[in-house]
């Protein structure tokens, strides 16, 4: 082992912060004066959070980096292990109520990095013996607004939270984001059904009920458009005259019906944007975008 290479910034209190990789932070663009600080969390709350930082995005738009700057999380180096649950997207295990005791004792982590850029992370140096993969959730943010599974760092340390039961810590780290409370909002009842569970099969077995429901009820609804866009053509004169116009509306409607929405897909697509401020003030009515 490298000398000194499992000190924390704590020791150096002197250094500049460093991600994950060891590389010193601050080498973005933009200033960005807080990450001067230690990664050690000085806030009060209520459980352990931490993070492996791999420095991937803009400080500025970034949900792990922003529980950073609030004192909230405790940044983890490449080579540590955590102790609590990993949520991560090598977990092979879901998140579950029966989590809920490592949950308190030993806390939660995420890996902060893109989704675009997941092949980089060295996941076999990093995570713990409790890596866990979320269940079906959608999520609220404005970089992957609407698209399940695909969730930040905040929103993946709450669903974390409220699964194992405990909403109030979820909401005292979403609170934190202008969109964040949606997040729990449009979960609501699906982190309900969660909650009823006890292990990772019970929880699966809830998610895959959901999805199944979600299809059948996407299939009606589609087969019920169909239906009533027969009754509203009338007579077939009606029908001639405003063909043109009709094909190129109910293209447009189609597209607008679930966008972003994938029904048995991982994880999203894979662009990530980042654009969280540029995305915060345009974002659709999330009745469009979900189906439940
Ligand atoms: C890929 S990073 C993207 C972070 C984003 N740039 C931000 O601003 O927070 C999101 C992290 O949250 C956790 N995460 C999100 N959705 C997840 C899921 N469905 N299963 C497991 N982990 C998930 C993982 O730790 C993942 O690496």
């Amino acid at each position: 082992m490298g000398k000194g290479k499992n000190k924390t910034n704590e020791d150096e209190p002197n250094k500049r912060s460093r991600g994950a990789n060891g590389k010193p932070r601050g080498g973005h663009k933009r200033g960005f004066q807080e990450q001067r600080q230690t990664g050690v969390p000085t806030a009060k709350f209520p459980a352990k959070i931490a993070m492996w930082d791999f420095d991937h995005c803009d400080p500025k738009r970034c949900s792990g980096k922003k529980l950073e700057r609030l004192g909230l999380i405790k940044n983890l180096r490449v080579g540590q292990k955590f102790q609590g649950v990993v949520v991560s997207p090598n977990g092979k295990g879901v998140v579950c109520p029966d989590d809920r005791e490592l949950v308190e004792t030993n806390g939660a982590a995420v890996v902060e990095c893109s989704w675009a850029r997941l092949e980089e992370i060295p996941f076999s140096k990093i995570g713990g013996k409790h890596e866990r993969l979320l269940p079906y959730l959608v999520a609220a943010n404005p970089v992957n607004y609407g698209r399940p599974w695909r969730l930040n760092c905040v929103e993946a340390l709450a669903a974390c939270f409220a699964i194992v039961g405990h909403v109030e810590w979820a909401e005292q780290l979403l609170e934190n984001f202008s969109w964040g409370l949606t997040f729990l909002k449009i979960n609501k009842e699906l982190l309900e059904v969660y909650q009823k569970c006890t292990d990772h099969e019970s929880v699966k077995k809830a998610e895959e009920e959901w999805l199944t429901q979600l299809e059948e009820e996407y299939k009606d609804r589609r087969e019920h458009r169909g239906l009533e866009d027969l009754l509203e053509m009338g007579n077939t004169n009606r029908v001639a005259i405003s063909d043109c116009e009709s094909e190129e509306e109910s293209e447009e409607e189609s597209e607008k019906e679930v966008p972003g929405i994938v029904i048995n897909g991982t994880f999203g697509n894979d662009e990530e944007s980042d654009e969280y401020e540029e995305l915060e003030d345009d974002l659709p009515p999330i009745s469009d975008l979900m189906l439940k």
